[in-house]
């Protein structure tokens, strides 16, 4: 990889800028709308423009190190040298970096260590000591893992295709993907490639999905005509995987507290053929009371501190604190005290986030259990992104009064 056109060069820097410095720009949202933006760059520009930009939001902690101070609006550049001297990135002196002393920095990178955990893994002391506190001796195995490169997985609509013939459909595209043992529906890309403008990606043959996150409707255990409530649904990732299962048959719920979410819900579901799926915006506690006692299966997608996707988030761990874990935490409980009454008695609900920290997970389901009595624990599982794909955990809980 090399960084030698300053068109490049500046998209990177600008988009740092906006995710580093500017409220609610999420990373994902400001790389999608650089691309966009620039439509005549090539996919090797893409690759090179999204691969450096990821990065360096990732190792942001430990970039600072190697420049001496904390990123500024006015040291992004440098921060991109220090990156390209680090990660053995051939660049071009442009313009825009002429001011930037090299010296210090490569003194720095000569030295080969750095001064404490939370720079070596690039995430914010606070961080750190959760990780310590809650995973004990293996959190750096995670950390190690949370700072790859996500792999892209896609989920193939059973509603309109096969994984088998979803592999085709993408070669004839030029995108190479290939099965994956033991997740049935998913298919993996051999290198990331935008599959966004594909025609299978426009005719509803697939959606982006890690591939733990596709546990999540196998273990739900849902059956065609049943009535399922999805109470987190966001943008519908899940819902979307519940109305294939079901192949079109019975009732999904899909609520939200966020109505934009809920509208490109419809839109997803749309493209994806899901017809069973009804979206209703939870605008006061009476939609969820309407709702007690219906539901053969209820999923719980609860908020979280996305810990487990860091690999795929880079940029959160800049953004969330300790007293944002904790706000969570108490919401994941409400949420779960509140919601689980809509199931039905001999009926399922799974509880999942997206976290590895026991404290959202495992704690939670025990504390709800010790204060609702008529709900038993069925089947728990942790999934460590040190295992491959994303880190989650999912409870099935069954009502039994
Ligand atoms: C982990 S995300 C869900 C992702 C989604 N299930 C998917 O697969 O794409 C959690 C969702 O919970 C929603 N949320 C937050 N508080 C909520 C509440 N009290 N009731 C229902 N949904 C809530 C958020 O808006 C967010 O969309």
């Amino acid at each position: 990889m090399e960084l030698i056109h300053r068109n490049l060069l500046i998209g990177i820097h600008d988009a740092l800028q906006e995710t580093f410095f500017e409220d609610r720009k999420y990373a994902d949202k400001v790389i999608e709308r650089l691309l966009k933006a620039h439509k005549k760059w090539g996919s090797e520009d893409r690759k090179v423009v999204a691969s450096i930009f990821y990065d360096i939001v990732r190792w942001k902690k430990r970039l600072e190190y190697y420049i001496g101070e904390s990123a500024k609006p006015s040291n992004i550049y440098r921060m991109i040298v220090a990156y390209c001297l680090w990660s053995k990135t051939h660049y071009k002196k442009m313009e825009e970096l002429e001011g930037v002393k090299i010296a210090d920095i490569l003194t720095k990178l000569k030295k080969g260590t750095v001064p404490s955990k939370a720079f070596e893994h690039s995430i914010p002391d606070w961080l750190v000591e959760t990780m310590e506190r809650e995973l004990g001796k293996s959190w750096e195995d995670e950390m190690y893992a949370l700072n790859e490169q996500a792999p892209t997985v896609l989920r193939a609509n059973s509603l309109k295709t096969t994984p088998k013939a979803l592999i085709e459909e993408l070669r004839a595209e030029n995108v190479e993907s290939f099965l994956v043992a033991d997740y049935p529906d998913a298919v993996e890309l051999e290198e990331k490639k935008n599959v966004f403008i594909t025609s299978a990606f426009k005719d509803g043959l697939f959606e982006v999905q890690d591939a733990s996150s596709q546990l999540i409707g196998k273990l739900l255990d849902v059956k065609e005509g049943m009535r399922v409530v999805d109470a987190c649904a966001g943008a519908g990732g899940k819902t979307l995987h519940l109305a294939a299962l079901m192949q079109n048959k019975g009732q999904i719920i899909a609520l939200d507290i966020y109505g934009w979410k809920l509208t490109e819900l419809k839109r997803r579901a749309k493209r994806a053929g899901a017809h069973n799926i009804e979206a209703r915006l939870i605008d006061d506690n009476k939609t969820i009371k309407r709702l007690h006692g219906t539901a053969d299966r209820l999923l719980i997608d609860a908020p979280c501190s996305g810990l487990g996707v860091l690999k795929r988030n880079p940029d959160s761990k800049w953004k969330i604190d300790q007293a944002f874990i904790d706000r969570i935490k108490i919401e994941q409980q409400q949420i779960l005290t509140d919601y689980c009454k809509i199931i039905k008695i001999g009926g399922k609900m799974l509880y999942a986030t997206c976290s590895i920290l026991p404290s959202e997970n495992t704690k939670q389901v025990q504390t709800f259990l010790k204060n609702n009595p008529d709900y038993s624990l069925l089947k728990e599982e942790k999934i460590m992104p040190s295992q491959g794909y994303d880190g989650f955990y999912m409870a099935l809980i069954e009502r039994k009064a």
